[in-house]
């Protein structure tokens, strides 16, 4: 498969803290892949690191054929970034700035086609400082479309969007995949990575904990089952593989398992057999949040 970036031994200290620990990865050409991980696993300085703005420590990392640190303008013009912060003349109006950023490219999008993409039309006469936190990010998005990149970095690309706005933006994003682009996403909402991406990785301490499609990540996640006891009533012992919570102090009751039939056959009939009520009974197949939950909530060891 055609490698649009590889990375090769990734490491990255400030002083003494080292923040990207040895990571090897590689993104193909027309995949949407999410970098997952708690604040401070490392995700921005690897991203940033492959937009060439920051140096590796150790390791190397090619992006679209190149080293990122020594790129040519050609090489930027061919890339597009959606950074978390600001990065427009609040005096612009939406035209306006998108309009500035167009002349940086050589093949750029007409500014007309990426107001509508990103749903800013009713604005786009408006001063970039007079817009809400949401209309600012898909300002933002328009600026990382409008040179018609390759290769786009998104980093947390829906941040205070509202959810019809968030929808609107996964169509954009996905719509990029279906016109052939690679697309780099962070995010914190592993909806948002479950709904986009091709694959994901999950980042803790500048490590890979795991990567691959979300589908994969979750199939081998056992699928849980919760309800709520009735006061006073202790659940039996169920004599089934997987059984691995037993009931919290409230009577909440939170089962996983990997054989979720025989378990919920065995439960229901107990219940039924004693004049139990299970009430707010739910199955639920794990999702890639009960995967991340599980791979960062242990407090780890700093090596
Ligand atoms: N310029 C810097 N100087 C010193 N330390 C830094 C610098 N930038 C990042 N760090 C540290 O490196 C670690 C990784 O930070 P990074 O911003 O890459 O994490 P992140 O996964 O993007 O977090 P978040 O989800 O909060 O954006 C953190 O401990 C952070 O404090």
């Amino acid at each position: 498969m055609n490698a649009v970036i590889t990375i090769d031994g990734l490491r990255k200290s400030y002083g003494q803290r080292e923040a990207v620990r040895g990571i090897d990865l590689e993104v193909h050409a027309g995949e949407i892949f999410a970098f997952l991980g708690p604040n401070g696993a490392g995700k921005t300085t690897t991203v940033e690191i492959l937009e060439g703005y920051r140096d590796p420590t150790a390791g190397q990392v090619w992006v679209l054929g190149a080293d990122p640190a020594r790129a040519d303008r050609d090489w930027r013009s061919r890339i597009g970034v959606m950074l978390q912060s600001w990065q427009v003349e609040p005096a612009l109006t939406v035209r306006e700035s998108l309009e500035q950023f167009a002349g940086y490219y050589p093949r750029p999008l007409p500014v007309e086609e990426v107001v509508r993409l990103v749903g800013l039309e009713e604005q786009r006469d408006t001063r970039a400082g007079r817009l809400s936190g949401g209309q600012q990010r898909r300002l933002d998005m328009g600026i990382a479309l409008v040179g018609d990149p390759e290769l786009l970095f998104l980093d947390e690309p829906t941040t205070g969007f509202d959810p019809a706005a968030r929808r609107g933006a996964w169509q954009i994003i996905a719509s990029l995949r279906d016109a052939g682009k690679t697309v780099m996403l962070t995010t914190h909402y592993l909806d948002e990575a479950q709904a986009l991406a091709d694959r994901v990785a999950i980042l803790v301490d500048g490590r890979i904990m795991t990567h691959g499609p979300p589908d994969s990540l979750v199939a081998g996640h056992p699928t849980r089952i919760t309800f709520q006891l009735p006061h006073g009533v202790a659940l039996p012992p169920l004599p089934l593989p997987g059984r691995l919570d037993a009931e919290a102090a409230d009577g909440r009751v939170e089962l996983r398992s990997h054989a979720p039939v025989p378990l919920v056959h065995a439960l229901t009939a107990w219940a039924m057999e004693n004049g139990h009520d299970l009430a707010d009974l739910q199955v639920r197949r794990p999702s890639l949040e009960d995967v991340y939950l599980d791979l960062t909530s242990t407090p780890r060891a700093q090596s």
